[in-house]
């Protein structure tokens, strides 16, 4: 395998700007995937991960306008796999007859030859008994199954890059595991550009190279996972890690960030996150504030990085997340 250094970029988007009727809902979203790699964009319920998702597979949906920026997927094939396989398979379809169209269409195939080369999919991605799954219909099978189902139909076109939106979000841990492995498997053999969005940032952990962390529209934190993980530079991916199950003490009550995000992101000026964080100073909402490198491989969008790094190396109960004391713009 390439080393990911070298490896090409597979995907690049810069300065992506989406808006909805009610005004801009993605600012200015920078990211890029080289074959072989694992982006994972990370960030809660409206961040704006799955129109960014649906911008570079050209699937927005209606009423979403572009408003600016680039996306460039190298005209590589892109092969997408949604949360929920139930409502992205068709029920009144067999697998068999889901996968051919695909097949038929982008390969020129055969019925018969289509119908083939579905069965070696199904079981490239680890179905052993493909004939009886193909000739299933999607209520018929786990939700597991029909996952996997739904990374062969992506495989279908022989994607360069793999567009997976919260893919085990619906599924138990146990399945959700093993749909995490299969999708490794399958990034190393193929040398596939991933792009991973979870709300989860435990599921990120475990398949990205490096994350994106997204909120209220905007990348607010980005870097390798280990970096991000082990020194988070923005209040958001600090609450997002300290509010993860697998963060804290199991006997403590759940963390999670007071406040809700902004509704409208177009009223604001300065750091959208302001009115939820505890690090938050007059400075933070004066103007607009860049996305800026730490280091070499680390970038942030906070005035106050330093004083959020120094905070999280206290210990947890005197100085790991600060109470919120000031009312920034009325907005939480
Ligand atoms: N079709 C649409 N029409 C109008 N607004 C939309 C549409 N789709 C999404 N939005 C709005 O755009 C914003 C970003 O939504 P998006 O689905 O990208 O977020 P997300 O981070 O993927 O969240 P989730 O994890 O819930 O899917 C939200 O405020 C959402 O309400």
């Amino acid at each position: 395998m390439t080393a990911l250094t070298e490896a090409p970029v597979a995907v690049e988007v810069d300065g992506l700007t989406l808006s909805g009727p009610s005004g801009p809902l993605v600012t200015g979203v920078a990211l890029d995937v080289k074959a072989g790699e694992c982006l994972g964009l990370v960030g809660e319920s409206g961040s704006g991960k799955t129109l960014t998702v649906r911008a570079i597979a050209g699937l927005l949906p209606r009423g979403i306008s572009r408003d600016a920026g680039r996306v460039d997927t190298a005209d590589a094939r892109v092969g997408m796999v949604f949360q929920d396989p139930m409502r992205s398979l068709n029920p009144t379809f067999t697998i068999r007859r889901t996968m051919r169209e695909p097949l038929v269409q982008h390969h020129a195939l055969s019925r018969r030859a289509a119908d083939s080369r579905a069965l070696e999919l199904l079981n490239d991605v680890g179905i052993t008994d493909a004939r009886r799954v193909a000739d299933s219909y999607p209520h018929q099978l786990s939700g597991g199954l029909r996952q996997r189902v739904l990374i062969a139909a992506a495989l279908a076109c022989d994607p360069r890059v793999l567009l997976c939106d919260e893919p085990t979000t619906a599924l138990d841990v146990t399945t959700q595991a093993t749909i995490l492995d299969l999708l490794q498997r399958l990034r190393e053999e193929r040398e596939l550009a991933m792009l991973f969005v979870s709300h989860d940032l435990a599921v990120i952990s475990q398949v990205s190279d490096r994350v994106a962390v997204m909120y209220a529209g905007q990348i607010v934190e980005a870097g390798p996972t280990s970096e991000i993980l082990r020194a988070p530079r923005h209040a958001y991916t600090a609450g997002l890690l300290r509010s993860s199950p697998s963060a804290g003490d199991p006997d403590e009550p759940l963390f999670a960030i007071g406040g809700t995000a902004p509704q409208r992101i177009g009223d604001l000026t300065g750091c959208r996150f302001a009115s939820r964080c505890p690090w938050a100073a007059t400075e933070c909402t004066a103007g607009p504030v860049e996305f800026t490198r730490l280091g070499e491989r680390q970038s942030v969008r906070c005035v106050r990085p330093a004083d959020v790094a120094a905070s999280l190396s206290l210990p947890a109960e005197s100085g790991g997340w600060p109470r919120v004391t000031e009312d920034l713009d009325g907005d939480s």
